[in-house]
């Protein structure tokens, strides 16, 4: 695992809340490095981030449960600036003396708080006297407050929603300041990390780059790394990263299984080839890939296929090449908490996706992830900083199974075909229509489905294809995109009249959930 240094780091502790992550993306904003540890290896991250401020977060757990977590008595020995929020402010007090009840007022969203008293904290925000709108969502509320704090600011249902310790440096808040509803949140937690802690703000991309590049020359030593890389954002910055810190020990291995967009393949080999010297092995392995798809219709069936073969074809180009030590990985921070998450219990498989993970143990790999503190927009302006070209930064995802999840039922190359240029087709009209940016992902459905048409006085019987466009901020949730019907009318127009093979076009208004983005 790649692991980087910052001198000045604020630690979150996660009680599991649903909002850490927001904690986390505000505390980066403002230009300050941070990291989430879960409450229960928090006094281990303590020690191993040197943190100059401590962050609470919210959680679903009441301080009044017996055996509910606390927060390690470590960082209020430290000394540091500590900043509770909700469940945060709750354990606060719990621990140093004040006290939390329950069943009084549950306060779920819009409140206003009134500002009573000066405090640091509010510097250049908020003034005495002034009213604002927070966010809240508790159950629990704090009832008295431990020695050394005053209240700063209250709500109606909240008399404690906002209390300080200037002396400590400790400040706790019933409301959440990480979401967007409550407005003036950011700034408060900019305040916090930079007036109250004293941190310059200097976390950028160009400082993290060098730190990676570093990092990464460290663990590799003068080892082979490989990186299966599909011309995504995410495996593409890890490519040029790993490149950057290790030059010709790297190889990236774009697998063209058949099932990628037209001209694909091509495109982000020819990008690579242009822009960068670095070593690119173009494997088509679509005879294989298509060969064993062909005459599979269910979609576990066909997913499983692909990770399967993913596996083999790496394995093989791996073996050819003498083998490797490491397996780069565009492995990003939000599946790294995901996969340490408090609230993340056991949960039921939608979908099986494909990646590569199954190779490390296969090969007796270590894996080389240098994006794993990072989230995507944050990729994408290290990308920038690398030179990676505009259009490949903001390319909508596109997933490892490719088009044999936007072909339900069997697949076969002719359909594939098929979907490939009604697909193009659709893309265009969104680039000239200037949407491309404002859809979070868009691309075409060939149905099983054939209907009667006709065209030129005949007779047609040809397939139906769906246009899919989604808005989404992290694709776990998201809204249909809502097009005028001017520019559905213009694009099945042309995806009818080019595509020999397809008839009618119908657009997808199913959100996420019930809906998932992919038909399969
Ligand atoms: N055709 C392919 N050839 C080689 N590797 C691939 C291919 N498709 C997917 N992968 C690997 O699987 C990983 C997961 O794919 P995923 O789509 O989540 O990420 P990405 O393609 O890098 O970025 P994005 O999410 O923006 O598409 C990729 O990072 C890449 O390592
Ligand atoms: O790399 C990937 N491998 C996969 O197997 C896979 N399945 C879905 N996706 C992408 O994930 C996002 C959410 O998709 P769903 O709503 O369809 O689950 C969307 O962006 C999908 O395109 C995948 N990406
Ligand atoms: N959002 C929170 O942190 C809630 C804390 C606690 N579970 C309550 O209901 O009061
Ligand atoms: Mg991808």
């Amino acid at each position: 695992m790649t692991q980087t240094a910052h001198p000045d780091t604020v630690l979150i502790v996660d009680f599991g809340s649903q909002v850490t992550q927001l904690i986390a993306r505000r505390v980066r904003e403002s230009g300050v490095y941070c990291e989430i540890v879960p409450f229960q290896s928090a006094e281990e991250g303590f020690q191993r981030l040197k943190p100059k401020a401590v962050i609470l977060s919210g959680s679903p757990a009441s301080t009044l449960d017996i055996g509910s977590p606390r927060a390690p008595q470590v960082i209020f020995d430290s000394g540091l600036p500590v900043f509770g929020i909700c469940y945060g402010q709750q354990t606060i007090c719990a621990q140093l003396g004040g006290k939390v009840e329950s069943g009084h007022h549950r306060e779920f969203g819009r409140a206003f708080l009134e500002v009573e008293k000066d405090c640091a904290l509010f510097d250049g925000v908020w003034s005495l006297g002034s009213r604002h709108q927070v966010w809240m969502s508790h159950g629990d509320r704090v009832t008295a407050i431990p020695e050394g704090f005053e209240v700063v600011a209250t709500s109606a249902n909240a008399p404690f929603a906002f209390i300080a310790d200037e002396k400590r440096k400790y400040y706790a808040v019933q409301f959440h300041p990480e979401v967007v509803h409550t407005p003036d949140g950011a700034k408060l937690i900019s305040n916090f990390v930079h007036k109250i802690a004293g941190i310059k703000g200097d976390w950028s991309m160009s400082a993290y780059r060098a730190k990676a590049v570093d990092a990464i020359r460290r663990q590799v030593g003068d080892k082979k790394v490989i990186c299966a890389l599909s011309g995504g954002v995410d495996s593409s910055v890890a490519a040029l990263l790993i490149h950057e810190a290790v030059g010709d020990q790297l190889t990236c291995i774009l697998v063209d299984h058949g099932l990628m967009r037209k001209d694909e393949a091509k495109n982000v080999v020819a990008m690579f080839e242009e822009h960068y010297n670095l070593h690119l092995l173009h494997v088509d392995a679509s005879d294989r890939f298509i060969g064993e798809l062909e005459g599979q219709s269910d979609p576990e069936t066909k997913r499983k296929i692909i990770g399967r073969l993913f596996i083999e074809v790496f394995e093989e180009e791996a073996k050819k090449l003498g083998g490797a030590d490491f397996l780069a990985q565009g492995t990003l921070y939000p599946d790294v908490i995901e996969s340490v998450s408090f609230t993340g219990g056991p949960s039921v498989t939608i979908k099986s996706h494909h990646n590569v993970g199954g190779l490390p143990e296969r090969m007796n790999m270590q894996l080389v992830e240098p994006l794993r503190e990072l989230f995507k927009d944050e990729v994408r302006v290290l990308g920038r900083e690398l030179g990676l070209p505009d259009s490949f930064i903001g390319r909508h995802p596109f997933p490892g199974p490719g088009l044999a999840i936007r072909c339900p039922g069997g697949i076969s190359r002719e359909k594939l075909e098929i979907l490939r240029e009604a697909d193009a087709i659709y893309l265009d009209e969104i680039r000239k229509a200037g949407l491309y940016d404002a859809i979070w992902q868009a691309f075409a459905v060939l149905l099983p489905v054939q209907t009667v048409g006709v065209m030129g006085d005949g007779r047609t019987y040809e397939f139906v294809c769906a246009l899919r466009a989604v808005t989404s901020v992290d694709g776990m949730t998201a809204d249909f995109y809502h097009y005028d019907m001017e520019f559905l009318g213009r694009a099945a127009t042309r995806i009818i009249n080019e595509v020999r093979g397809i008839n009618r076009v119908v657009y997808d208004v199913t959100s996420k959930p019930p809906g998932t983005i992919e038909w399969e």
